[in-house]
């Protein structure tokens, strides 16, 4: 049983989404937006999300349930499970070449997910309207064709790189900004027209 707010459900006049001509090919795995992150960088604890472009405005990714993800005994902590969707939708932004953070996300728990388990998550963009962006997850478990354990719908919202610099800690963004890595990221994301 799920019911959805009407704010993620697109109005009339919405569009399909793009796929951004210098999108990632099908296939090509994603690096971590930024290494400290909590989905897609490296540090212990965070999720380590392997992430992957697909077809259209459409992509992958796995995350291994460890036992720092637990909620109940053996089972993984459904604000884990809902991080995990939440970076997966983020992750479109790479294939639109546009900024953009979650304003909403429903996350519907449909199977325990246990520790040990890769979930396969596939995440696409629905529909666009000026800055905001329709998109919906699902994450399974047994194979990328097993059963759902977890979908979402969300509304994400496009905003300028300034976003980040107006509120995040100084420390965090003068590191991000004195690394050329990153600013190659943002750079990347700042051209699209
Ligand atoms: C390379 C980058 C990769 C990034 C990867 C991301 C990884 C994972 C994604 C995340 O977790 S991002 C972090 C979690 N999200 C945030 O921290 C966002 C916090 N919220 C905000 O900063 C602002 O509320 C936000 C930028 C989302 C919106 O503020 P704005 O002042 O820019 O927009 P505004 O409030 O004018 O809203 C624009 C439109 O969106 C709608 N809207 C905004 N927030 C909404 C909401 N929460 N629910 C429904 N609709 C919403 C709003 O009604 C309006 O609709 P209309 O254009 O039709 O009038």
């Amino acid at each position: 049983m799920s019911g959805r707010t009407t704010v993620l459900k697109p109005p009339e006049g919405a569009m399909a989404p793009v796929r951004h001509p210098d999108a990632p090919a099908p296939g090509e795995l994603l690096g971590a937006h930024y290494d400290q992150c909590f989905g897609c960088g490296e540090q212990s604890g965070g999720l380590r999300l392997r992430v992957r472009a697909g077809e259209g405005v459409g992509l992958t990714a796995e995350f291994t349930v460890d036992a720092a993800h637990q909620g109940a005994p053996g089972l993984a902590h459904g604000g884990v499970l809902t991080a995990a969707l939440d970076e997966t939708l983020g992750s479109l932004n790479w294939l639109q070449r546009v900024i953009a953070v979650t304003g909403r996300l429903e996350t519907d728990f449909v199977r325990p997910v246990p520790v040990g388990t890769v979930l396969h998550l596939e995440a696409r963009v629905t529909a666009v309207h000026g800055r905001k962006i329709y998109c919906a997850a699902t994450g399974r478990i047994g194979g990328p064709e097993g059963p759902v354990a977890v979908r979402a719908e969300a509304l994400f919202i496009e905003v300028r790189v300034d976003h980040f610099i107006k509120n995040g800690r100084s420390e965090e963004i003068n590191a991000a900004l004195a690394d050329p890595d990153q600013v190659k990221v943002a750079r990347a994301f700042e051209v699209n027209p």
